[in-house]
């Protein structure tokens, strides 16, 4: 069996796969690690088990995962010897790693390097590879960037207008994330249109915790939203999306902010969570606009915008769309979102049908209006299927 991980700040998410890839046999979310009300779901075949209890830290939650994992009611394998592979998530592979790799000293210094790039997120990717390593001593480990699809960027699209040197000897650029979620989707995306991907140019809206919008053509990544670290671009739950760095010199020179207060700020406090001064999560956000909450009717209306904006500009820059993707969790579930994205791009040949748009979860994936240029598709991410698939192509190869 295959194990595949992806350690997020205060998560870990994992799913267990047979060894070619045909069946997930198990899979689970151990969640608010390091915080009050931790728990753990764990999903086998329809059944989902939820155990509550506080978890320290990741190392905490790989227990956890693992007592789960090898349960006699709720567990699905005998020994950890059944496991011959795990995949791991990284988030930054900086300019080091431009494809998936097997997990060796050189690897993980590697990986250590480019922490400082995506402080809220390598560490805790590296904890998740550490600890795999010290439970399944000799198994092979791949890791999976979340940079790797961008780097087809040309250099006039990842190259920022600071002195040339910031680039060449400090890897100061755009790098872009979620590339793993929009190498899948717009893959699948493809599939859906019954066209070759190499004819395509589209946009992929991944709208989750973190948000990307992704030009993808010919299925090339060619432009993406966020850049040097994780907090540019759109808005996000609680990060802030662009804003005039000038903002962070006045925090810290007038304001008195230390460099820890501004990134906090950056990171944490921002985003939807910022605006609307209730959450970080869109569900409530909405529902809170909807019953008259100004703010969080203000936190939708930046979000909305500034996504209209960013698909105008990617339109543009391809010199062309043919379809509009939206993916993760936002983008998957929510019918309001999308309706109000695109109602604002007729311009761009973009217009939905809202019925369809109601049912996009339920084997309706193309939400197009029948007069429309551009095909307006609904494709749930699987990033956990390409790490999966990923780890098994490498080690294969090298088996
Ligand atoms: N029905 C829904 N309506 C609006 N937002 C939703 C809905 N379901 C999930 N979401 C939002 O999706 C986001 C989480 O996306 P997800 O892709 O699961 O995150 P992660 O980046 O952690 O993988 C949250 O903002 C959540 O509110
Ligand atoms: C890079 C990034 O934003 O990741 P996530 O959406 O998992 O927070
Ligand atoms: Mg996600």
């Amino acid at each position: 069996m295959i194990l595949t991980i992806n350690c997020g700040s205060s998560s870990l998410k994992y799913q267990l796969y047979s060894a070619d890839l045909a069946e997930v046999i198990a899979s689970g979310i151990i969640a608010k690690i390091g915080e009050a009300g931790g728990y753990a779901d764990h999903k086998v075949d329809d059944g989902k088990t939820r155990i509550v209890r506080d978890i320290a830290d990741h190392q905490a939650a790989f227990t956890l995962m693992m007592e789960n994992l090898l349960s006699p009611d709720i567990g699905v394998i005998t020994e950890p010897a059944q496991i011959i592979a795990i995949g791991h998530r990284a988030v930054h592979g900086g300019s080091t790693f431009v494809e998936s790799v097997i997990v060796d000293d050189q690897v993980m210094e590697g990986l250590r390097a480019c922490s400082t790039f995506a402080p809220l997120h390598n560490p805790c990717n590296i904890a998740g590879i550490e600890e795999a390593m010290r439970l399944f001593p000799g198994t092979p480990n791949v890791v999976v960037f979340d940079t790797a699809f961008h780097q087809t960027v040309p250099q006039h699209a990842h190259v920022y207008a600071l002195p040339y040197e910031l680039c060449t000897d400090h890897g100061i650029r755009r790098y872009g994330f979620h590339g793993t979620s929009c190498r899948y989707v717009s893959q699948a995306a493809a599939d859906i249109l019954g066209r070759p991907i190499e004819a395509l140019s589209m946009v992929i809206c991944h709208l989750g915790n973190g948000v990307t919008i992704d030009a993808v053509k010919g299925g090339q990544s060619v432009d993406t939203s966020i850049g040097f670290g994780t907090f540019c671009g759109m808005p996000m739950g609680t990060r802030a999306g662009d804003f005039d760095p000038a903002i962070i010199f006045h925090l810290v020179k007038t304001l008195g902010m230390s460099l820890d207060e501004v990134e906090a700020i950056c990171y944490k406090k921002s985003g939807l969570l910022g605006l609307s001064g209730l959450s970080n999560d869109m569900r409530e956000v909405c529902e809170a606009a909807a019953a008259g909450n100004k703010r969080c009717q203000l936190a939708v209306d930046v979000f909305v915008y500034q996504l209209r904006k960013q698909i105008g500009a990617y339109a543009a820059a391809m010199n062309g769309l043919d379809a509009l993707v939206f993916t993760a969790g936002i983008g998957e579930n929510s019918a309001e979102i999308r309706k109000l994205v695109c109602s604002g791009l007729g311009v761009l040949g973009i217009a939905i049908d809202e019925d369809l748009n109601q049912i996009a979860r339920n084997g309706h994936p193309d939400i197009s209006a029948a007069d429309a240029r551009v095909a307006t598709l609904v494709v749930p991410t699987d990033e956990e299927r390409m790490i999966a698939t990923d780890t098994l192509q490498l080690t294969m190869q090298r088996a």
